[in-house]
């Protein structure tokens, strides 16, 4: 897995194929609302092992039932392909 910045042209190209992923101050961003805060945290549980295997964490946020989360690659000061994979797994729990 690639590490580099991708230029905004790429990342506009692969988001085009990742639900409800925009490009927000520079990260990959998606807001999350689930029934109540169980399925919230039982949904970051899953993301946190996800992000784990991969050595790629989440910036994230968690209040009662809504989660947000920013992807960005701090080793490339930027978005990468790293962000780009993690995304679409998410899409895919
Ligand atoms: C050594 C380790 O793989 C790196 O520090 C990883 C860990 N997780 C990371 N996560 C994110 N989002 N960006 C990184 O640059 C990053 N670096």
């Amino acid at each position: 897995m690639s590490a580099e910045k991708l230029s905004h042209d790429d990342i506009l190209r692969a988001i085009a194929h990742l639900e409800g992923w925009a490009i927000v101050e520079g990260k990959l961003h998606k807001d999350f609302k689930f029934d109540n805060f169980i399925k919230a945290f039982g949904f970051m549980s899953q993301v946190a092992i996800l992000a784990e295997k991969m050595e790629h964490h989440p910036e994230w946020s968690n209040v009662y039932n809504k989660v947000t989360i920013d992807l960005t690659t701090h080793d490339a000061d930027g978005i990468s392909q790293k962000d780009l994979d993690l995304a679409k797994q998410i899409n895919e729990l």
